[in-house]
């Protein structure tokens, strides 16, 4: 159990029912509620501002978690006058006191929740300030283009040729550009690797789709039968390959539908497969009809299997992984594939991911605003200067130096209490 305030080291005087413990340092002591009576022997640390996880005192009690113990606490606690903390308060004070910026405190609640290597490796390095470094040095040298373009607003320098500040602010702000284009154009590896990349299974009934789901999910996660027209509904499996989280999304048979529930189901697997990261096609290998059905519907990048290998003479090349969902025959090669493809746009680059919708839309903002800066600086510096401002903005609104009060409270809401 966590303390946090001015009035922390009161408590625990109260609590311990005497001098507090060196700081930094645990101590074993008895805790006492009000009435004297002791609830618990626990090691009590004591850490005064500033040096502490909120930037306040804070008192940290290891308790015995049973219920009792827990309950005991709190209410000694409250009747020493403290009270319970908001979801995400710790990690608030510790923001509201410089203790980290925004982006630190969102890699903090994604450490919490990661799963997978690949998800705790991205949100530890935005926790100890990697996109806070990004943004932060990407904010000083547009505050310096800034500085540049009002001067320039200020003191026109009469002697100076005209497209002087053109000149000089040009290449930076064109050089920022092409970071922010860098740091955006990374195929939403940072979104993935939070959300997990999606892969979905399309093709026609009974080519084998729910069968190959539960081959690669190692168990009967979906219905399979010999009727087609089996899977309505989406059936979704969450694995980890290469470290990171995969959903891989099995749909309905697509043909033409027999009934309105099958109607839907046929719609639900068209729209998931529009907006997977991945689409593996399904086919009977004896269907040269379903084989050109599947083409029709893929991308490039994308995935066609040839299911059902059992049932025909083995051939050598042509298109496609050929496997058996029932005897598991070639599905080896087809996962070393998809984990091939996971690493690929999933896997570490030299600029740190970015991690969520808000980041992207406010880099994004940056982008605009820089755009319409470079375009006016030669014609309307005053213009070009309001741009450069509002990019300003919008990178500071990233890291949380800006009044950003419903972004704050989203973010922080995201924890759990005495986070
Ligand atoms: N011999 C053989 N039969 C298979 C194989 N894979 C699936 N089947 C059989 O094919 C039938 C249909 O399999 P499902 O996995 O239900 O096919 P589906 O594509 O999910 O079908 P719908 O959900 O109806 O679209 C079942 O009887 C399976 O046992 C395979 O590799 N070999
Ligand atoms: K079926
Ligand atoms: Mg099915």
């Amino acid at each position: 159990m966590r303390l946090s305030g001015p009035q922390a080291g009161d408590i625990l005087a109260q609590l311990v029912r005497g001098a507090l413990p060196a700081p930094r340092q645990a101590s074993l002591r008895l805790l006492r509620a009000p009435d004297g009576e002791v609830f618990d022997q626990a090691l009590v640390l004591w850490f005064p501002a500033p040096a502490s996880f909120t930037g306040e005192d804070c008192v940290e009690l290891h308790l015995h978690g049973g219920a009792a113990v827990i309950d005991g606490a709190i209410s000694a606690i409250e009747d020493a006058g403290g009270i319970l903390a908001q979801a995400g308060e710790f990690t608030r004070r510790a923001f509201e006191n410089d203790k980290l910026d925004l982006t630190e405190a969102e890699g903090l609640a994604d450490l919490i929740e990661a799963e997978t290597e690949g998800q705790r490796k991205q949100a530890l390095a935005q926790m100890s300030g990697s996109l806070k470094l990004l943004y932060e040095g990407w904010r000083e040298a547009l505050i310096a283009v800034l500085a540049s373009i009002e001067g320039e607003i200020d003191f026109p320098d009469e002697a100076d040729v005209p497209d002087a500040l053109s000149h000089r602010a040009y290449e930076p702000v064109s050089g920022l550009l092409a970071s922010i284009e860098e740091h955006l154009a990374d195929g939403r590896r940072g979104e993935r690797v939070r959300n997990g990349f999606s892969i979905a299974l399309i093709g026609a009934p009974n080519a084998g789709k729910s069968s190959l789901l539960n081959r690669l999910a190692g168990r009967e996660a979906a219905i399979v039968t010999d009727i087609p027209g089996t899977t309505r509904d989406i059936v979704e499996v969450r694995l980890t390959m290469a470290g990171f989280p995969v959903v891989i999304s099995d749909t309905a048979g697509l043909r033409e539908a027999v009934d309105a529930i099958e109607a839907e189901g046929v719609r639900r697997a068209l729209d998931r497969a529009e907006h997977a990261d991945l689409r593996i096609g399904v086919a009977d290998a004896r269907s040269e009809a379903e084989l050109l059905d599947l083409k029709g519907r893929l991308l490039d990048g994308d995935l066609l299997v040839l299911n059902k290998r059992d049932l025909v003479p083995d051939q050598e090349g042509g298109a496609g992984y050929r496997v058996s969902a029932s005897t598991g025959a070639g599905i080896e090669a087809l996962e070393a594939r998809i984990e091939a493809i996971v690493r690929e746009r999933l896997g570490a680059r030299e600029l740190p991911a970015l991690s969520r919708a808000r980041h992207r839309r406010a880099v994004e903002a940056a982008q605009s605003a820089l755009v319409r800066c470079r375009e006016r600086l030669a014609d309307a510096p005053e213009l070009a200067g309001e741009d450069a401002r509002l990019a300003v903005r919008a990178l500071e609104s990233l890291t949380g130096r800006v009044d950003v009060e419903d972004i704050l409270d989203r973010v922080f809401s995201q924890f759990c209490i005495g986070k």
